[in-house]
């Protein structure tokens, strides 16, 4: 696995590695399990005090694992320093071993737990420690497991810090059934893990938090990691001020493609991103109607009218990359749009119909690619169901990225972008602010001009598709700072594109 100049992004782990890691951390420094989960609960406990210093009544739900066990750990802690602690339990046994002894430690001590009954609804508390289930949890949640978490959802009004990750939720793939705890602080333990970063898991975790319990990073040297996590602060080493002799033709040339009778806003969209992105020049060919609308709106947009492939040949042969899809339409105009650009080799981004056509035709060979589609869109390309691709989008992004032999950029709450060969990433940006008709087409623009312009030695689709993916989920960020989530539009996002890509000056 490479991931060029983006190694040392930070990555997370499947649980089954963060097991072999913790193996390794016992057989190599002498820890056992008991001293892993009293570090666990330590943290836990710092943490709650440090988010919620002024917390008396604090409620702990504890499964029968060793995450009931790390919940355990600090309802004693909280006990022993004088809050009024709540133990709630399931009906189950704590099991066994490490965790059993903390659940023992805490009663011996004088802590009380009670067992879960629906009816009795839950106590009122300042905050709620969820330790239900960690990454021990491989199936959906029933019966009084599904009825308290239930319950935390409905009846309670106190915030909630998971532990490890928010019980329901599946650490590998963020997948649950609708039955998950919903956090507004999670603390994953040792590594994060996936389920976290993306999809339901996402929105389940709240803000995440990562305690290694001291264990150092070479515990996973032999292990793939399964994703990379794309985060802001990365943003400023990825986007080095230009040199100062600098000109246009260093910039490259994007060509937009797109716009069919009635969709001519989705290419200006993608047209003006590419621009403010920092492409060195940058041209629309669409419908002969749009152009003077576009042309209006961004003169600095070479735009010209095509109606036939033959049109198109002249733009193909000036350009350095191809952003094409923004508002294709599915009629013949876009087909033979879309096989003259393909039959080119220049790096391309395709998007939106571009990719519904791929769908439809079963291409397999598209080059130099980055393809963008959200989940509607990847589960056309894979001939599988929405919900396929949701359940798991690591790994539906790696399906995507093998059949195509291409970047993919799946989109949506946590985008993952995977390619052959690369660790997949995660980005860790982005708002629902975003869900609005359009914004994909800035996504197309902003990651074309990323691909035209380098760093300056050139980027690979890949690192492209992560920078592109990143910087548009901050500029949505940074937008929806600016007056909110609803009624944020993608134009919104373009002085944002523009900040974040240029580095803060060093003093
Ligand atoms: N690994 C580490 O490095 C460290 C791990 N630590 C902590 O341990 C956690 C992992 O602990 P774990 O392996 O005991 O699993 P856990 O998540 O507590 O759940 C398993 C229990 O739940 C049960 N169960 C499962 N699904 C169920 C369902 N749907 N409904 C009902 N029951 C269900 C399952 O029963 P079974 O499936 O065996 O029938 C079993 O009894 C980890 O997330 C972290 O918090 C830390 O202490 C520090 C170091
Ligand atoms: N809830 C969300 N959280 C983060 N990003 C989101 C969310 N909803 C949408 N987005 C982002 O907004 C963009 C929407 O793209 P897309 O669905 O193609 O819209 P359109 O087709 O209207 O252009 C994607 O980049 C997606 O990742
Ligand atoms: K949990």
């Amino acid at each position: 696995m490479r991931n060029g100049f983006l190694h040392d992004l930070p990555k997370v782990h499947r649980s089954a590695a963060v097991r072999v890691a913790e193996q390794v951390a016992m057989s190599r420094v002498g820890l056992d399990e008991d001293d892993l989960m009293a570090r666990a609960g330590l943290a836990a406990w710092r943490l709650l005090l440090d988010r919620w210093p002024e917390a008396q009544r604090i409620g702990v739900v504890c499964g029968p694992g060793n995450n009931g066990g790390d919940g355990y750990v600090l309802a004693e802690l909280a006990r022993s320093s004088g809050r009024h602690v709540f133990v709630l339990r399931l009906g189950d046994e704590v099991k066994a071993g490490a965790a059993r002894r903390a659940a023992e430690a805490y009663l011996l001590a004088g802590g009380e737990a009670a067992t879960f009954v629906v009816d009795d609804g839950l106590p009122q508390v300042d905050v709620w420690v969820d330790a239900l289930f960690g990454i021990g949890l491989h199936r959906a949640l029933e019966g009084a497991a599904a009825d308290l978490v239930a319950a935390l959802d409905h009846d309670n009004a106190a915030p909630i810090l998971a532990l490890d990750i928010p019980s329901g939720v599946d650490a590998d793939s963020g997948h649950h059934d609708g039955v998950a705890v919903r956090a507004d602080v999670t603390l994953a333990f040792i590594a994060g893990k996936p389920g976290l970063y993306t999809g339901r898991g996402r929105v389940a975790a709240g803000e995440v938090v990562i305690d290694t319990l001291g264990l150092a990073d070479h515990v996973f040297d032999d292990l793939e990691p399964a994703a990379c996590i794309a985060r802001i602060a990365a943003l400023p080493r990825w986007f080095p001020p230009r040199a100062r002799d600098a000109h246009k033709g260093r910039f490259g040339h994007v060509l937009c493609i797109g716009g069919d009778r009635g969709y001519g806003g989705a290419l200006a969209l993608c047209a003006e991103a590419a621009l403010r992105t920092g492409a060195g020049l940058v041209s629309a060919a669409t419908r002969a109607e749009h152009v003077p609308a576009l042309l209006a709106r961004r003169p600095e947009c070479m735009t010209r009218a095509v109606d036939d492939a033959s049109e198109l040949q002249p733009l193909l042969d000036a350009a350095s990359v191809i952003a094409i899809g923004p508002g294709l339409g599915d009629g013949e105009w876009g087909a033979a749009m879309l096989d003259a650009a393909l039959a080119t080799d220049l790096p391309r981004v395709l998007d939106a119909d571009a990719l519904n056509a791929i769908a439809r035709r079963d291409a397999r060979t598209l080059g130099d690619a980055v393809i963008t589609p959200h989940p509607g869109e990847a589960a056309r390309l894979l001939g599988e169901t929405v919900a396929e691709v949701e359940r798991d989008r690591v790994q539906a992004a790696r399906r995507l990225a093998g059949r195509y032999a291409c970047t993919v950029v799946l989109k949506g709450a946590g985008s993952v972008i995977a390619a052959p060969g690369e660790i997949p990433a995660i980005v860790d940006a982005g708002n629902p602010g975003m869900a609005t008709g359009g914004m994909g087409d800035v996504l197309t623009g902003t990651i074309a001009a990323l691909l035209a312009q380098g760093r300056p030695q050139g980027l690979s689709c890949f690192e492209a598709a992560v920078c592109g993916a990143l910087l548009h989920a901050a500029a949505g960020d940074a937008a929806a700072r600016d007056g909110g989530e609803r009624g944020l539009l993608p134009s919104d996002l373009f002085p944002q594109l523009r900040r974040l890509a240029n580095p803060v000056a060093r003093a």
